[in-house]
């Protein structure tokens, strides 16, 4: 069955971008994976004043808000590698939390869809034929935790039989 989620108080809330779970990418912290990709859209350009105060914002809705400013010009390559930036930040934190990567893992293989009426990017728009991206993101970022427990659990049991 096709898990939906969206806004962090709901069901599998946890999976929003702006649940309150801060992430460290190379030694600075972000409150939430909302604030990091918000900031990353000025990296290089001429608007990379903005990011240090997209960090300090109190809350997603305040980074969402200031990385959407439209008045403020984007790096140039951002729609290359804005599904990049997203990957890394959201792999990032469900590898710092425990709690939500056993959320995440207890999906098994349910297709996950961000359940955004208006966004058909990252989310599935309001008549569900939207990109899924973060979704998608979600599910390989959940294969890769698989594959990364599977290999330590051998490797572990290896060294254990040269005991
Ligand atoms: N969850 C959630 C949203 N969805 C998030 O918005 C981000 C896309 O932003 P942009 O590229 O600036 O349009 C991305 O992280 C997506 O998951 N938007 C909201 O206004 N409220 C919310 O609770």
């Amino acid at each position: 069955m096709t898990i939906y989620f969206y806004k962090v108080w709901q069901p599998y809330g946890c999976f929003s971008n702006f649940s309150p779970h801060h992430i460290e990418i190379q030694g600075q912290y972000w409150l939430t994976v909302e604030h990091y990709y918000q900031a990353q859209k000025f990296v290089g350009s001429v608007d990379a004043v903005i990011i240090p105060m997209i960090r300090a914002c109190e809350t997603p809705e305040e980074a969402a808000a200031m990385g959407r400013c439209s008045s403020r010009k984007l790096r140039p390559d951002w729609d290359l590698v804005k599904t990049t930036v997203m990957r890394e930040a959201v792999l990032k934190k469900f590898l710092t939390h425990a709690d939500i990567r056993e959320t995440l893992l207890s999906t098994g293989n349910e297709v996950l869809v961000e359940n955004s009426h208006c966004d058909y990017f990252w989310g599935c728009g309001a008549d569900k034929t939207g990109q899924n991206h973060l979704g998608k993101i979600l599910m390989s970022v959940r294969e890769e935790i698989r594959k990364q427990q599977f290999l330590t659990a051998i490797s572990s049991e290896c060294l254990e039989n040269r005991g």
